[in-house]
């Protein structure tokens, strides 16, 4: 699902875990229902925009955003469209463990050299909403070479390394094309280096994104989208005049600032302002008209102005 009317809500990571821990506690869903939908979201998104991408590699971290990951590889190989996945774990020790219990997985070996032309799309299960600190030496160096890669990247619930409260890229982090998350939007997701690190974002609430905004009361922030701003711009009846469309009173200007003087006007115009006045320094009084000539100026030396 893409963001949607009541989804431009941002929410911060302690959020979204304290939602989970309710939905878990009051038995709305179960952790590993939700973990499989979250695969399922993902493998859906990925057979419908990316179905001719066969050869995929997946990062896989050691949290359940790595989880994400192997259980992404197992539906992806059961779907029937061919794919050879390969898994790149980015921890030794949860590599042994999966490969216990996932033995026909295609694992890569860490000791060879990784050569990412070969592959045609990459996904990045890292690190999700658990990043913690900054990402070391190691690891910036294969976030380095993912992200010159020039493949489409898609991050599961967060491009790893993006902190998911403020948008920091935390030492280095993925630059994900499309960022697939769950629940709800993450701040850090639109916020800072977030906007420039998440691509496209697309959101999976698995039809509980309700309970969450009951659950949250406010949100950490909503997202100005056009409809929202359309929605607060007053309609213009027709037979409406300039005098029935409120004042704007701008004031500033100072030496060598005019320029942002006439661009705060013409906003106040452009959003619908009746009448749009301008108080400004004498020498640039009569400019102003020049460069906006519905706009009135008086200048701070006219006694009378402010009655
Ligand atoms: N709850 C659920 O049921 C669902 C959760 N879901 C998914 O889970 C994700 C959250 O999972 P998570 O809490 O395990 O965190 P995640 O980001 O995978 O791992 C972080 C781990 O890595 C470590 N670490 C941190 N920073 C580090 C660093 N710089 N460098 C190195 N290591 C670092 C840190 O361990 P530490 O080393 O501190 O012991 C931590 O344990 C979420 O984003 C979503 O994708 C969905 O499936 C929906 C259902
Ligand atoms: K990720």
């Amino acid at each position: 699902m893409q963001v949607g009317l009541m989804n431009e809500c941002l929410f911060s990571k302690s959020q979204i875990r304290e939602f989970e821990e309710y939905l878990f506690e009051h038995e709305i869903i179960s952790n590993d229902k939700l973990k499989e939908k979250a695969a399922k979201s993902c493998e859906k998104f990925i057979l419908k925009h990316f179905s001719s991408k066969k050869n995929v590699i997946i990062f896989v971290g050691k949290g359940i955003n790595g989880e994400d990951g192997v259980l992404l590889s197992r539906l992806l190989l059961n779907s029937q469209n061919n794919y050879k996945i390969t898994l790149f774990f980015i921890d030794k020790l949860s590599e042994k463990s999966y490969k216990n219990n996932h033995a026909d997985l295609e694992v890569f070996d860490t000791c060879g050299q990784l050569d990412l032309s070969v592959f045609d799309i990459i996904i990045d299960c890292i690190f999700g909403i658990g990043l913690n600190r900054c990402i070391d030496k190691k690891l910036t160096e294969l976030i380095i070479q993912i992200n010159q890669s020039s493949l489409p990247i898609i991050s599961i619930d967060m491009p790893s390394g993006l902190n998911a409260d403020n948008g920091c890229v935390m030492g280095s982090a993925v630059k994900a094309t499309h960022t697939l998350t769950f629940l709800g939007l993450k701040f850090g997701q639109f916020t800072f280096q977030g906007l420039e690190f998440s691509g496209k974002v697309s959101l999976f609430d698995f039809g509980l994104g309700h309970l969450l905004h009951k659950f949250c009361k406010s949100p950490s922030a909503r997202l100005l989208l056009p409809k929202i701003i359309n929605e607060l711009i007053p309609y213009r009846q027709q037979h409406m005049y300039k005098n029935m469309n409120g004042h704007t009173l701008v004031i500033g200007g100072d030496t060598g600032m005019f320029g942002a003087l006439i661009l705060a006007a013409r906003s106040a115009l452009m959003i619908g302002s009746g009448l749009v006045t301008v108080l400004t320094r004498k020498k640039h009084a009569s400019l102003v008209s020049l460069h906006q000539p519905e706009l009135i100026s008086y200048t701070f030396t006219k006694k009378d102005f402010l009655y």
